[in-house]
C-alpha cells in the first residue's frame, strides 16, 4: 500500500528552520519559509544570488560551510529541517541527524526518506489551497496550482476577512453552535463575490452589518440574501 501523507498547516512565525544546501531547491524552500514568517538558517558552501540578497536584507542567516558535525547542534533549535544539497550522501546524513534530534525533515530528491514533503500552494490572504501528488508528480502539482491560481482571484482575500468578521459577530451573539452553523451556512450562500470584484465590499459590508444588527437570525439572513440579489442585478 502506498503511504498516505497527513496534511497540516504549521505555524512557523519567528521559528528557526534549518536549510542545508544553497542552490535552487534551497532557495525555493527558503522563499516559502519567509512567506510563512519563519527565520531560515541556511548552511552551504555556496549560495544563490537571491539567498545572498535575503541575507543582506537580514531576512535569513547564512553559514558558509559544508554541512558537518559542528552543525548538528543547530538541529535542536530548529522547528523544521530541509536537506536540499545535490549530494545524496549529505542529504541522507542530514536526514539521519534531524531524525536523531526528533525533528521533521524534508529531503530533496528522495521523497521517501523524508518526514514531510511540501505541497504547491495558492494563497489569498488567509485562504491557503495546497496541492500534492504525494511526491508522484511535482509537475502536475505545479500545473494544478496554476489552474487554481486563475480560478481563485484576489477577491477571496477580502471575502474571507468579511466571513471572519461575520463569524466573530455570530459567535458573540448566538450561544448555540447548531444555530451558528445554520447562519454561517446561509451566509456562505450570499452572492458576495461579484460585488467584491466590482469594488463594492465596503458599502455592502456596512449595510449587511446594520441589517443584522446585534441579533443575527435566519430571517434577517434571508433578508440580506434577497437584498444582495437586487444589488447584483
Ligand atoms: C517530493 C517533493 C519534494 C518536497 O518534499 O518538497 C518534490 C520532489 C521532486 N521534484 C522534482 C521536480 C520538479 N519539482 C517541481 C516543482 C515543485 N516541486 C514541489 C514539491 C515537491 N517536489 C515535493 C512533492 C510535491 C508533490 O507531492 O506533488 C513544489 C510543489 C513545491 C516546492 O518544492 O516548493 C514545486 C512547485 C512549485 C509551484 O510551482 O507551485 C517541478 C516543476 C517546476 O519546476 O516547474 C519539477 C520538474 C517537473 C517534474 O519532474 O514533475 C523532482 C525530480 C528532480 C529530478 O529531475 O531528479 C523531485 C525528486 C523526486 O521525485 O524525488
Ligand atoms: N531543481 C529542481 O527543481 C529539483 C531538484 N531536486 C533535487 O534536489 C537537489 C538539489 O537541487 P538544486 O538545488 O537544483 O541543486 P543546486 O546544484 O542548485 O544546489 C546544490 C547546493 O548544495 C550545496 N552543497 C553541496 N554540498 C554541500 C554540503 N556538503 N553541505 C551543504 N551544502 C552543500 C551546493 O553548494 C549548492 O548550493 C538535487 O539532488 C536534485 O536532484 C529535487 C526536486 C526539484
Amino acid at each position: 500500500m502506498s503511504k498516505a501523507y497527513y496534511p497540516l498547516l504549521a505555524d512557523l512565525t519567528h521559528k528557526r528552520c534549518l536549510v542545508i544546501g544553497g542552490g535552487q531547491v534551497a532557495e525555493r524552500k527558503t522563499a516559502s519559509l519567509l512567506e510563512a514568517g519563519a527565520l531560515p538558517v541556511v548552511v552551504s558552501p555556496t549560495f544563490t544570488p537571491q539567498l545572498e540578497r535575503w541575507h543582506r536584507e537580514r531576512r535569513v542567516d547564512l553559514i558558509a560551510s559544508p554541512y558537518g558535525e559542528r552543525h548538528q547542534a543547530l538541529m535542536g533549535g530548529a522547528a523544521l529541517v530541509f536537506a536540499a544539497t545535490d549530494q545524496e550522501a549529505v542529504n541522507l546524513r542530514v536526514a539521519a541527524d534531524a531524525e536523531a534530534a526528533g525533528k521533521l525533515v524534508n529531503v530533496a530528491g528522495r521523497e521517501s526518506e523524508g518526514g514531510f514533503i511540501v505541497p504547491a500552494t495558492v494563497r489569498r490572504g488567509k485562504l491557503v489551497i495546497a496541492v500534492s501528488t504525494s511526491g508522484a508528480s511535482p509537475g502536475l502539482s505545479a500545473h494544478i496550482r496554476g489552474e487554481l491560481d486563475e480560478q481563485f482571484g484576489d477577491e477571496y482575500e477580502s471575502y474571507i476577512e468579511f466571513l471572519e468578521t461575520l463569524r466573530k459577530q455570530i459567535r458573540q451573539t448566538v450561544p448555540e453552535t447548531g444555530r451558528r452553523r445554520l447562519l454561517m451556512k446561509e451566509a456562505l450562500g450570499w452572492e458576495l463575490l461579484p460585488l467584491i470584484r466590482a469594488g463594492k465590499l465596503e458599502k455592502v459590508r456596512h449595510t449587511i452589518f446594520s441589517m443584522i444588527g446585534s441579533e443575527p437570525t435566519p430571517d434577517k439572513f434571508a433578508e440580506v440574501a434577497a437584498w444582495l440579489e437586487q444589488q447584483s442585478d
